[in-house]
């Protein structure tokens, strides 16, 4: 499979495939010789979720189901940063009504990402906090460049990583490593994530980052998919439906938090702290 990858790669014949999306927030393309994907996110500078990127991923994600998609990495065209998160912007002084579509795409989002039948893995070639974790931790396999930062540190912002993003930690790293780390709102270096398994694998540069991405992609092309996928459901399933189950209650959990003025300060206080920089 390696070799013909590597056939692929440096052959006369293109096989890449620019998938047609309708913005440019998501870089998409497929590789019509084995059917895998690299989605970029494409929102200079640290690419933060906003609804209209989250929407992008959410379409781009939908569309895959209806193509022949083998499998998925998950990456940025921003040289220091995988994602800064949530945009704060969505939940300083947003409208309920905008803050209850944004949180909707959210969920979205985060159901399509997290259900993919498909082998999915973040190449985390830079920053990842937060909702960037999230997105990182919704792959089956993470690779991180060295001396980047990873984690869920909403605690540290006066906001609280809520149920799904907590569950999401805990099936990777452990209830106790989980606990102490989102109580904390720690944010691991590349190298302790790949300590306590947060992250699965280093890599040495950008370059090593992708190799190892379709090294295992490659070694999940060979299983048998429907096995593989079953078993990955299987896996998921409850962490899922603990939010599909309950998605009203927890857009009410985030309206309400968001809405409260020491949280509103908190938030204003850390937009002037991050433009300051
Ligand atoms: C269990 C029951 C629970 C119940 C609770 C229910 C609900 C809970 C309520 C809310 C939950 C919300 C969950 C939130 C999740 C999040 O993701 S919040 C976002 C957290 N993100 C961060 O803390 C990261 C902040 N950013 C950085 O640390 C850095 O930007 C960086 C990613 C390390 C990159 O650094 P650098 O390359 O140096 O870039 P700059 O810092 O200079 O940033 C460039 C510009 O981008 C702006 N920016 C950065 N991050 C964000 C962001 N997340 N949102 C919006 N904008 C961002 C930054 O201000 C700079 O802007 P200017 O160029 O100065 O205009």
């Amino acid at each position: 499979m390696f070799v013909l990858r590597q056939c692929l790669t440096l052959g006369t014949k293109s096989s890449v495939r620019n998938f047609a999306a309708a913005t440019n927030l998501v870089n998409v393309k497929i590789n019509e010789d084995t059917g895998v994907v690299i989605m970029e996110l494409n929102k200079p500078p640290v690419n933060s979720l906003n609804y209209e990127l989250l929407e992008a991923m959410h379409r781009t994600l939908v569309k895959l189901e209806n193509e022949r998609c083998s499998g998925m990495i998950l990456t940025s065209s921003s040289p220091n940063t995988f994602s800064a998160g949530l945009d704060l912007l969505e939940m300083y002084k947003p409208t309920v009504d905008k803050a209850r579509k944004f949180w909707g795409m959210l969920q979205n989002t985060w159901i399509k990402l997290y259900s993919a039948p498909y082998p999915t893995v973040a190449a985390i070639n830079g920053h990842s906090p937060a909702g960037g974790c999230l997105l990182a931790m919704s792959c089956e396999y993470r690779i991180m460049v060295p001396k980047k930062k990873i984690g869920l540190n909403e605690t540290q912002l006066g906001i609280v990583a809520p149920q799904w993003f907590q569950d999401c930690m805990k099936n990777i790293i452990g209830s106790r490593q989980a606990e102490k780390a989102l109580i904390a709102g720690t944010l691991f270096s590349s190298e302790e994530a790949a300590k306590i398994g947060l992250i699965d694998e280093l890599a040495t540069d950008k370059e090593d980052l992708m190799k190892k991405a379709h090294d295992f992609m490659d070694e999940q092309l060979g299983l048998p998919p429907l096995a593989r996928s079953t078993v990955k459901i299987g896996f998921r399933k409850d962490t899922l439906n603990r939010l599909i189950n309950s998605r009203e209650v927890d857009t009410k959990y985030f309206i309400d938090f968001i809405f409260q003025p020491k949280v509103q300060e908190s938030l204003e206080m850390y937009l002037q702290a991050l433009k300051k920089k």
